[in-house]
């Protein structure tokens, strides 16, 4: 595991805002630290970059003890929290040589996050003009520059429009596919990084509610079939008479929980020899963003 946290706690005053947290974090992966705001996603980043010291409990990186092999844990792990530390006035070239100078890495590695993170045309243009996309891309670059193993962005995609979060979901994927990095990144929005996340974990007040792999979360989602019929009411009024559950009815469609094909069939023909014409019927998984919804609102 890139990251291990065992029964990790943190108070703050007398609030308790992380609580027996034990977050596994593979190499190579996307893990989303999923919560809604306040659930205390930023205060447990902030521990796993040691901004914050440990309480109770423990924080292993790279297999290490974070408290103690601070500098070399840390070497490696680049990060982003909440707004990324850019010089306005700057460009963002002139902002990754700062910071290239700093951290004496070549020259070469400024064009090269450039072209990464698709800043190139842009590359002289003050910071302080660039979209909030672009500024978050260019923080990664910041981040990515000293080549580090692990990536750790907290809530990268926040007030970013469906092209600006399109654009950060390929560069990470990327990352991980090409690059082999590990990237936990933190959001408050399932459908923004479900389609990136290979693992998701989900905390609510400062609790782990889910940890797993993106399909063992799609898999607690429940199936379903939809039909659209010519006369969807009457036919889900027909269906409960057959002893058919009917979960949902609204004026377009009808919805019965999925039980098998053959089920599907049956209900198809049932209908079809009883004066109904079947539009469509279509299996379909329950919204993960509902399901995320359910699992933080049954906290
Ligand atoms: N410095 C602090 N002092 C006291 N309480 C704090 C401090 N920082 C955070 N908190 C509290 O800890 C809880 C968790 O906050 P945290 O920022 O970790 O949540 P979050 O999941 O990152 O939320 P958001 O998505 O809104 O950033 C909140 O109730 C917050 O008010």
């Amino acid at each position: 595991m890139v990251i291990n946290t065992n029964n990790l706690t943190f108070t703050f005053g007398d609030q308790t805002v992380v609580k027996s947290l034990s977050l596994q974090v593979p190499e190579g992966s996307i893990y989303g630290f999923l919560g809604p705001n306040g659930a205390g996603k930023t205060t447990t980043i902030k521990l796993l970059l040691n901004l914050l010291k440990t309480q109770e409990g423990s924080i292993h990186v790279f297999d290490l003890e974070l408290e103690s092999n601070r500098i070399k844990i840390l070497s490696q792990i680049g990060s982003l929290i909440e707004q990324p530390a850019i010089y306005l006035h700057l460009s963002g070239k002139e902002n990754l040589l700062n910071r290239a100078l700093l951290l004496q890495i070549p020259e070469k590695r400024v064009d090269e996050m450039l072209a990464l993170v698709h800043l190139q045309d842009a590359a002289h243009k003050k910071a302080g003009q660039y979209s909030l996309g672009m500024k978050q891309r260019l923080g990664i670059a910041l981040a990515l520059l000293s080549d580090p193993k692990l990536l750790i962005l907290d809530e990268p995609t926040n007030g970013l429009d469906p092209n600006g979060i399109i654009e950060i979901r390929e560069l990470l994927m990327k990352l991980t596919g090409e690059y082999k990095k590990t990237v936990f990144i933190s959001s408050h929005l399932l459908a923004e990084i479900q389609r990136m996340a290979t693992h998701v974990g989900i905390i609510n007040h400062g609790e782990l509610m889910f940890q797993g792999s993106i399909h063992e979360l799609e898999a607690l989602s429940k199936p379903s079939v939809q039909i659209e019929t010519d006369r969807t009411v009457d036919a889900a009024n027909f269906l409960k008479k057959n002893n058919i559950d009917v979960a949902e009815v609204n004026d377009h469609y009808l919805y019965v929980p999925y039980t098998s094909k053959e089920n599907m069939g049956g209900i198809n023909t049932l209908l079809n020899q009883n004066g109904y014409t079947v539009y469509s019927i279509n299996k379909q998984q329950q919204d993960l963003e509902k399901l995320f919804l359910a699992i933080t609102q049954n906290a």
